[in-house]
């Protein structure tokens, strides 16, 4: 298997820390695209992935994957128990929900702040902006974080007590907020201790 990335970038972190908890980052070539550059969009990439986006998986079969939950329920039913997208069908039920809701509602409200309201990838790349878009996906990440302090409040993790796909996601959606220069609210206590207690864990750690 191959996975195309630009290493460091928050997304294909979701992937590297899903490989990593299921001991399958040694089972991976990892292919680095100039997405700075904008190889991301050219031809040779796009027909990886028409979305020109990183990261994909791309099978020993040719077959390409990307968007990162559906990378992770293929890593997840490829090694041992499905211990990142759940075992049981209410298991699964919450840590999709909790991984939209994290996703939605802080990584791709980042994501959108980033590329609309900041210099983003750069004029070649960041073709259509729209600031004032930006400049409200940015509140929306801000509400997405005390929302997701409000729900580590009850749960140890995001989905309930055990660590899953929805955590790596909000994990990677702190990662972008910090490179945006979005910071966490001080009163977010409970999402504070839970990126401290997830940073701990070796896929994280490194
Ligand atoms: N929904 C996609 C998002 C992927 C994505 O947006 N990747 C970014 C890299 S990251 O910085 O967000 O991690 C990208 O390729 N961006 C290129 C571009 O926006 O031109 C997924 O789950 O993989």
């Amino acid at each position: 298997m191959k996975v195309y990335e630009f290493k460091g970038f928050p997304n294909p972190a979701r992937v590297r820390i899903a490989l990593a908890e299921k001991g399958l980052t040694e089972a991976v070539e990892f292919v680095s695209v100039d997405v700075p550059n904008g190889e991301h969009k050219q031809s040779e990439f796009l027909a990886k992935n028409p979305s020109g986006t990183v990261p994909v998986l791309e099978l020993d079969d040719g077959t390409t994957i990307a968007e990162c939950t559906a990378i992770t329920e293929y890593l997840d039913h490829t090694s041992g128990e499905t211990t990142l997208t759940g075992r049981t069908p209410k298991e699964r039920a919450m840590i999709h929900m909790m991984q939209r809701r994290a996703e939605a509602g802080l990584l791709d409200a980042v994501g959108l702040y980033f590329h609309h309201a900041t210099p983003g990838l750069g004029p070649d790349i960041e073709a259509y902006q729209c600031s004032e878009w930006g400049e409200h996906q940015r509140q929306k990440a801000i509400a997405g974080m005390h929302y997701l302090n409000d729900v580590l409040a009850q749960n140890t993790y995001l989905a309930g007590e055990q660590f899953s796909m929805a955590d790596i996601t909000a994990f990677a959606g702190l990662v972008f907020a910090d490179f945006a220069k979005i910071e966490i609210p001080a009163e977010c206590g409970h999402l504070k201790a839970w990126r401290e207690r997830v940073s701990q864990r070796p896929s994280v750690a490194g």
